[in-house]
């Protein structure tokens, strides 16, 4: 399974996540954000990490030429949209990206369906924020297309294992406090969500 780290602040907590074996870490550029980290600072610590890892720079509310602008100062390989656009910011955006379906109900799990995305549960804050999805909801899905977030912890990963998820993401469920992780907890999630 497909592992992300979300909310990295630092080098010890990224460097962690790897050696655990995340296949990708993000890095929140949303300012509202207790995880928010500044496009210079993201790179300080994109910039000393392997190829293999894609980094990923998470949005809300900004512009396709924002986020272009962002994900290019901040060496990032992929932009994470955490909110509703229309059709024409996909279009705008030239950096690769992942979709996020926000979902507060059991048919907005199917928005984009058949293309990889995001299902995270629907919060006012956008995320981040520990606040589970019904997995009742995925139950005649497919989900070989789904990275699934949201509330996600060492604990409760073999709840969501039969599903056949692509990948996890997790940010609040291995942290020691808002944007520092436990690094025990870390080690543990990607350790059970790989097993
Ligand atoms: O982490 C944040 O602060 C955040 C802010 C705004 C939008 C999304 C955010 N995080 C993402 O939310 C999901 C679920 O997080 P959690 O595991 O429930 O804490 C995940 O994709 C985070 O990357």
């Amino acid at each position: 399974m497909w592992v992300k780290i979300c909310g990295i602040t630092n080098l010890e907590d990224a460097l962690c996540a790897i050696e655990a074996g995340a296949d990708a870490l993000g890095f929140v550029f949303y300012p509202k954000s207790p995880r928010y980290i500044s496009p210079e600072n993201a790179r300080k610590i994109a910039e000393k990490l392997p190829l293999h890892v894609k980094k990923m720079g998470l949005f809300v509310d900004a512009t396709a030429e924002e986020i272009t602008f962002t994900c290019k100062e901040a060496k990032m390989d992929m932009a994470q949209i955490h909110f509703e656009v229309d059709d024409a910011f996909w279009s705008a955006l030239k950096v690769p990206y992942l979709r996020v379906v926000r979902a507060q109900k059991s048919e907005d799990i199917e928005s984009f369906k058949g293309l990889i995305r995001l299902v995270d549960a629907y919060v006012p804050s956008f995320g981040g924020a520990g606040q589970r999805l019904d997995l009742s909801w995925f139950e005649h899905q497919d989900c070989e297309n789904i990275i699934l977030a949201g509330g996600l912890t060492p604990e409760n990963l073999e709840q969501i294992k039969p599903f056949g998820f692509y990948g996890v993401d997790v940010s609040s469920g291995v942290e020691r406090e808002k944007g520092i992780k436990e690094h025990e907890k870390v080690r543990e999630f990607i350790q059970r969500a790989k097993a």
